[in-house]
This record gives C-alpha cells, structure tokens and sequence, in this order.
C-alpha cells in the first residue's frame, strides 16, 4: 500500500459511506454495445465498481447483456448459465432482442451503453429514447450524424429515457458538460479553438523524424488512441465530428460539411478497405516527413488545430506552430479545448489533459451513467 492509501485506510476520522445509500436503492439493468477496446475496459470497470456503488451508494448495477457485433450473450435465470461465457450462452447478435432484453418487464431502469462505431447501433437511439431506455455512448456517430436523425434523439431525450455523450468530445475530459453548463447559466458561446486528437497529439509530439510516421501509427492504433479506422482520425474527420457535436450543443446547427478539413490521408489510400490501409501505411512517411522538416525550419513544431466560431466557421487542419505557442507545450494525448465566452471573453476557459485511450474513454462513459443514475427515483 503506498503511503496516500494506508493514510485514508487508518485515518480515524475516515468519512462515512453515503447516508443515502439505505432509502435511496436503485436498481440500474445495463446492456453494453460493442464490446472492443473501450466497451471491455468499461465492463472492467463496471465490475470492480459494482459492490461499492451497491454498498455507499445504494444502486445496483446488473448487467444484463452484451452485444458483439455477430453474437451476443444475455443473462438469464439461471446462475451457473450465466457464469459461463462459452458458446452455450452466446446467441446471434439481434438488437431489437437485446433492447428488449434490457428493458425487461415492468417498470425497472434500463440502460444501453454503445461503445460500438455502428452507425446502424447509433440509428436505433431515437426508438430507445422513446421506450424510455436511457443511452450512453463514446461514439459521436449520432451526435454529428443527420441534423434531422439528431433532432429526434433530442426529441426522444426529452420525454423518454435520458442521453449522455460526454465522452464524444475528448474521451474523459469534462468538455460537453463544461460547455452545458455555461450554457445553463446564461453564458454565451463566442468560438472554440484547441487540439481535440489525442491520437494525433500523440504522434505530433512523438514525431520528430527519429521513427518513420508509419510506426508511430501502428503504436498509436495499439495503444487503443486511434479510431477503429485510423483514417477517421487522420482525415480530420473524427476532429470535424467533436466540432460538431459542440456547435449542436451550443444550438448552432452546424454538419459535418460544413466543416473545412485538412485530411493527412493520400488520396490513394482513402477508399481501399482498412486492412489494406494498414498494410500500406509507409505511403504517409514521404509527405509527412516534408509536413516535419517545413516545420522545423521555421522553428515551429506540428500541432493539428481546430477551431469553431458563432458565424458557423469550423476548420481542422495540421499547421506549424510557434515553438512558444501555448499549443506547443502539450504532452502525450492530450488535448486542449478553450471556450471563449461572453464571461470568458478576455481570457478563454480552458480544459486540457488525455484525450484518447480505452480507460480514459470508458471512466468518461461510467460517469454519465452515474449522472443519469443519480436522477433515477426508487422503483420497487
Ligand atoms: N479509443 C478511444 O480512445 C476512444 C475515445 C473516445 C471515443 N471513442 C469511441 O468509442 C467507440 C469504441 O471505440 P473502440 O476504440 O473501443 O473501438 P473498437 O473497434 O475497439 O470496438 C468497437 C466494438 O464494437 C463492435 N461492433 C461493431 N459493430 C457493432 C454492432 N453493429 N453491434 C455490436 N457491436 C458492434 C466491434 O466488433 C468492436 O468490438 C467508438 O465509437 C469511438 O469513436 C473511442
Ligand atoms: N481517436 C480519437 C479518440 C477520442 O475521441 C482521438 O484520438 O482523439
């Protein structure tokens, strides 16, 4: 035990579990979607957290189902069954099934978190919403997807179950709840800029020309930073999604094509299947070796950028910054955002810190579950 650990253990005067944990029990049945890089840590997560949530916080979490992209597993009466997770319990995947599955007879709370990137999985929320389950997702496809498709989600959330998206907008960071909140509160929004690639921030500060590009890449990708398709990062267009999503949450009704973006993909490389894109990954070393070396001739370093405004200018690009700059001095993944406000107009509020990666991403997805579970009322 390190030394912090074994001071909260002994301190005598350690706080008390919640009060409330006794008259406020809540039971939450959980369905999880796509369970990859991100969905098996948030499983891992869920796991360890569940006896203390039942304990000091009085909710119950019982995950009821998991849904792979072919197959899925849902629980069932039977407890030994349900312990084993071999071919017997797994069924062929069918969402509707696993939607009602979830939702289950009566009256209980029911949940279905998405940490796919289908955009069919992300097409099902509005009819979720609307049946009064509650929706947590990491992936943006719905929230940056058809304005119209958008809307109905909003429309659903209203009066159905609840949505929460916070870990669409650099993965952990408090990024869309920041920006809700200064919203709430009557502020303003006036533009935001900042870095919002943890893969890209990674290789931007890995890259100094030591290792070719490509292998930064293929590090990034197994690091679990990049999306399933790294070229959605590398196009810029996972960027343009999280302007998007800002924009939306602000009440500007921006879309994807009304974002200007730079891609850093060759055009050769755009549409061959994604296996072969990794396989071909040396074709990005040339250019971007070029992308280096123009940098570092004017002193500057490569950072990739973007920016939103309240005239709907959205850009995403990689440019060569001053080395004094303040985007220079980032470390890792991680990412900065700073929202210029009517409040923060001379000096932008600014979150920054790890924007990518399964563990990151999946605290982010736990914490809007516990937002929405905190508002659940007691059902017997
Ligand atoms: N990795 C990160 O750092 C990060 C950060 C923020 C947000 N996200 C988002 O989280 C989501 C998951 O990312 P990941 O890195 O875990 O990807 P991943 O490819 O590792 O996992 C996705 C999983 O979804 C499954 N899947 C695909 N289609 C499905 C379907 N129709 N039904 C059920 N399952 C399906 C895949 O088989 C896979 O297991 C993506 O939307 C991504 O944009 C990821
Ligand atoms: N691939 C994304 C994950 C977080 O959205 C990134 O690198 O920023």
């Amino acid at each position: 035990m390190d030394s912090c650990a074994s001071l909260i253990a002994e301190h005598p005067y350690r706080l008390p579990p919640l009060q409330a944990a006794s008259s406020r029990r809540r039971t939450l049945a959980v369905g999880l979607i796509g369970p990859g890089r991100v969905g098996s840590v948030l499983l891992a997560q869920l796991r360890a957290a569940q006896e203390r949530l039942a304990r000091e916080a009085g909710l119950e979490l019982k995950l009821c189902g998991v849904a792979a992209s072919r197959r899925m597993w849902l629980d069932c009466d039977d407890p030994e069954l349900n312990a084993q997770h071999d071919a017997q319990t797994w069924r062929p995947a069918d969402l509707d099934q696993f939607a009602a599955h979830v939702r289950g007879e009566g009256q209980r709370h029911a949940m279905l978190i998405d940490c796919s990137a289908s955009d069919m999985v992300a097409s099902q929320y509005p009819y979720w919403l609307a049946s009064g389950l509650h929706v947590v997702t990491p992936s943006k496809l719905a929230s940056s997807g058809p304005l119209s498709r958008w809307q109905s989600i909003r429309a659903a959330s209203q009066y159905g179950g609840r949505f929460r998206y916070e870990a669409t907008v650099c993965a952990g960071l408090p990024v869309v709840q920041t920006l809700r909140d200064l919203l709430d509160t009557g502020d303003q929004l006036l533009s935001v800029e900042g870095m919002f690639s943890g893969t890209l921030a990674w290789l931007c500060c890995q890259y100094d020309g030591q290792r070719p590009f490509s292998a930064l890449l293929r590090e990034a990708h197994a690091l679990g930073y990049t999306e399933p398709d790294p070229r959605d990062d590398l196009s810029g267009m996972d960027v343009a999604r999280k302007l998007v999503i800002l924009a939306r949450e602000a009440g500007w009704p921006l879309s994807l094509h009304d974002v200007a973006v730079e891609s850093l993909v060759p055009a050769e490389l755009a549409e061959v299947p994604v296996e072969e894109f990794m396989a071909r990954l040396e074709q990005l070393d040339a250019p971007m070796a070029q992308r280096l070396a123009a940098a570092q001739a004017a002193q500057g370093v490569l950072r990739h950028v973007a920016s939103l405004d309240c005239d709907g200018r959205a850009r995403v690009g990689l440019h060569a910054l001053p080395a004094a700059h303040a985007f220079a001095h980032t470390r890792l993944t991680d990412n900065i955002v700073q929202f210029r406000t009517q409040r923060y107009r001379d000096n932008p509020l600014l979150v920054q810190g790890p924007g990518a990666g399964p563990e990151v991403t999946a605290a982010g997805v736990f914490a809007d579950l516990l937002r929405i579970a905190e508002s659940l009322e007691v059902r017997a």
